[in-house]
């Protein structure tokens, strides 16, 4: 009923101690609140919290017009929802170090257990994208020490994106990484690796968890969770899986409307509404008032 009652910092201790077990958690995006409660009842280990997800959601391009105020309101509203560890996405850190530092209290406010912070310049862009430039390594280092200097909870996983591998090869991302690391970065986001070997060396390089990107359509091949756990990979997200996924069923709804004039055809491919009230614990409000659900679905199956 209502929020998650495990406090934030339950749920950044519970994440730091699942990453210790060296277990893979996978982690697929949450593109709203209710679709944090789906991946909760399924039973994977955390929520990630795409920007890409984010700005979609707005109708805009991932490219940094989405703002520090929009993303924790959306970020506290998802972790807010769901007893799991969220991890939010939180771009180049929506400034200069000094802003980065605002940008991890707020977010450590918004009720997430972790988030990322990368070295793309500004505007950024979706990492499995041509094109990319990256900061120099002092301007991350600077980014990631702000990060973890600003954290008041020390359980707070900050995570280094690195994007640089795009740009200047595989041996710059290693490097990156360690850097990174010494800067006080908890854990470490590859971005765009080209295989699984190179998901690999960055494992082998730090002592750090290390996290995989399993989105579509981009420059990494689909691995599966037990080819990434085989590697020694410790997160693993699906960043826009699940809007794409949703999207993808709406379109064909769409057409299948204009085509057919009704929506018959495709009520076998929607969630119940039965389905969607046991996800919103809709019975438990009878706590509050007797006569919330005091109705049978019996009859009303579509
Ligand atoms: C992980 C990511 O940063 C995101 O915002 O979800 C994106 C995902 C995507 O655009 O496919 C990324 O830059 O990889
Ligand atoms: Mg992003």
């Amino acid at each position: 009923m209502l929020y998650s009652t495990v406090t934030p910092a339950t749920k950044r201790q519970l994440l730091r101690e699942r990453l210790a077990s060296g277990e893979l958690l996978r982690f697929p995006g949450a593109f709203n609140p209710l679709s944090a409660k789906l991946i909760q009842d399924k039973g994977f280990e955390g929520v990630y919290i795409s920007g890409a997800v984010l700005s979609a959601d707005l109708g805009l391009p991932d490219i940094g017009l989405t703002t520090l105020s929009e993303v924790a309101h959306r970020a506290g509203q998802i972790a807010r929802m769901t007893d799991l560890p969220a991890i939010v996405d939180a771009d180049t850190g929506f400034g200069e170090p000094m802003n980065v530092a605002r940008t991890v209290q707020e977010l450590e406010d918004a009720g997430v257990a972790g988030l990322h912070i990368e070295d793309q310049v500004n505007p950024k862009r979706c990492g499995h994208l041509d094109g990319k430039a990256v900061v120099d390594a002092d301007t991350a280092v600077k980014r990631i020490r702000a990060a973890a200097t600003a954290r008041r909870d020390p359980n707070l996983l900050i995570m280094a994106r690195t994007d640089i591998r795009a740009v200047d090869g595989l041996q710059a991302a290693v490097d990156r990484a360690k850097e990174l690391v010494d800067a006080g970065a908890d854990a470490i986001f590859p971005e765009a690796m080209k295989d699984l070997t190179e998901f690999e060396v960055i494992r082998k390089a730090v002592d750090v968890p290390v996290l995989a990107n399993m989105t579509e359509f981009g420059k990494s091949e689909l691995f599966t969770t037990e080819q990434l756990a085989g590697v020694g990979i410790n997160i693993v997200i699906y960043p826009v899986s699940l809007l794409r996924l949703a999207m993808g069923a709406a379109e064909r709804g769409l057409d299948t409307l204009l085509a057919d004039g009704t929506l018959k055809p495709v009520v076998g491919d929607m969630q119940t509404r039965a389905r969607l009230y046991e996800l919103l614990d809709y019975e438990s409000y009878n706590t509050f008032d007797s006569g919330v659900f005091n109705f049978t679905l019996e009859t009303n199956k579509d």
